[in-house]
């Protein structure tokens, strides 16, 4: 099973940002909470922040945990463990995105999430 983080960033008004994956990519087109896959002898807060800093070139502070999903994938299992976050420093630029959206919590369900993420938005629960 692979380890994969992702981390629900709010802004000042409590909104959520989402990002579409890239063309090109596993689940090209679905909108994501951004991440990645946890390396060996890393903990899942320095993992999203080294991801965070790859993707987005931000800053983040990793903040509680809000819930895992298992889902199993057609090539493989994921668990994706999430975990509440804000920016710190920095101002976001995409650098394995298309698209960024910072959205309210009840936008969430109109986006083509991926699959593995459908569940943590009952999780989220602002
Ligand atoms: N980052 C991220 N990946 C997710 C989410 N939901 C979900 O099913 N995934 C899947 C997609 C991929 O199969 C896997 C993580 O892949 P990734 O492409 O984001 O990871 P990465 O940056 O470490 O890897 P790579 O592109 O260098 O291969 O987890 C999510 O909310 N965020």
């Amino acid at each position: 099973m692979l380890d994969v983080v992702a981390v629900i960033l709010e802004n000042e008004f409590g909104d959520i940002l989402i990002a579409k994956r890239k063309k090109g990519k596993e689940l090209e087109g679905y909108w994501e909470f951004p991440g990645g896959k946890v390396e060996k002898n890393e903990t899942p807060e320095n993992s999203l922040k080294r991801e965070i800093k790859e993707e987005m070139n931000i800053d983040i502070r990793v903040g509680s945990f809000v819930g895992e999903s298992i889902y199993k994938y057609e090539r493989g299992t994921i668990k994706l463990l999430a975990y509440k976050g804000n920016i710190i420093r920095g101002e976001i630029t995409l650098l394995d995105h298309d698209e960024y959206r910072w959205v309210k919590y009840k936008e969430l369900k109109l986006y083509k999430l991926a699959p593995a993420d459908v569940p943590l938005v009952e999780l989220i629960k602002i």
